[in-house]
């Protein structure tokens, strides 16, 4: 049995909420339990009901009225204040969670908080410590593949947030389903870096060949960064996400014998087949 986590992170309005909401709407429909956490601060409403909200530890508004630090500045001194309320906070209220819970954190945007700041590992060192197997999702919206320079881009920042935060991580590219054209989709769930490398070197200068080069040879290096793509209007994708999720954390092996002891529970029928609708993994 275990205590399990997503850390739901990536750039600013790349659809981290939309996807917390469809993924919660998703157990709901598999009757799968699931508690989503906001971690922004200046996150105004939701579609999914909150289990665990960093507002009522510190909110944006009160912060910026109170310090008279602008957004970006108020944002920083919340996260902060979070990381150093970490045990007093978090771990009190984390203590009304226990074994088979599954905690979904939807982030804040900046990337600056994954990539520059401390507060995200030390989050995360925090909920190991306490027992939680983490998953880091990183969203990163399909339009990105429209360019390949901003494609690679956003690659590596999810490669710098995979080599920080140093979990078990899956990339989600999202809105799938707004992408005109679907082609060439394909090339960029598996980047190959030499294929996408001639039309890097169209799309910049000539002086620019070796750094495309060696950002290219960096991915190529560590060959970790794929991306499952999300199309919130087709029900297989999302349950293929948390499948890939599932197994990244291990959560499956816990979880079959539990489901089937709930389902023994309610009375099910004798012939269960134990599947009760979750991914298959
Ligand atoms: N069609 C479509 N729209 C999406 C999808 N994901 C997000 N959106 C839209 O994109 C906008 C931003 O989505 P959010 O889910 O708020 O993005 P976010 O990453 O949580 O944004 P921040 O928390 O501000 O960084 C909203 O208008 C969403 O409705 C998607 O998969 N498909
Ligand atoms: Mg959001």
């Amino acid at each position: 049995m275990g205590k399990y986590a997503q850390l739901v992170i990536g750039p600013a309005g790349c659809g981290k909420s939309t996807y917390c909401n469809h993924l919660y709407e998703h157990c709901q429909a598999i009757r799968r339990s699931v508690h989503v956490v906001n971690l922004d601060p200046a996150a105004e409403s939701f579609s999914y009901p909150c289990s665990l909200d960093i507002r009522d530890l510190v909110s944006l508004e009160d912060v910026m009225e109170e310090l008279s630090l602008g957004p970006n500045g108020g944002l920083l001194y919340c996260m902060e204040y979070l990381e150093e309320n970490l045990h007093d906070w978090l771990g009190e209220e984390l203590e009304g969670y226990g074994e088979e819970d599954y905690l979904v954190f939807d982030c804040p945007g900046q990337i600056e908080l994954y990539n520059h700041l401390s507060v995200f590992r030390s989050f995360v060192d925090f909920l190991k410590n306490d027992g939680w197997s983490v998953c880091v999702v990183y969203c990163l919206d399909a339009h990105f593949i429209t360019d390949v320079a901003k494609f690679m881009a956003g690659a590596l920042q999810a490669l710098a947030a995979m080599v920080k935060l140093e979990l078990p991580h899956v990339n989600i590219l999202t809105k799938v389903d707004l992408l005109e054209d679907k082609r060439h989709l394909e090339d960029f769930l598996f980047p190959d870096p030499a294929l996408l490398l001639p039309q890097l070197a169209a799309s910049t200068g000539p002086r620019f060949r070796q750094l495309n080069g060696a950002m290219a040879g960096l991915l190529d290096e560590f060959s970790l960064v794929a991306f499952l793509p999300l199309d919130i209007t087709d029900e297989d994708s999302i349950a293929d996400i948390l499948g890939q999720i599932d197994l990244a954390i291990q959560y499956g092996e816990d979880a079959e014998p539990r489901l089937r002891d709930e389902a023994l529970g309610e009375g099910a029928d004798d012939d269960d087949d134990g599947g009760d609708g979750g991914a298959d993994i």
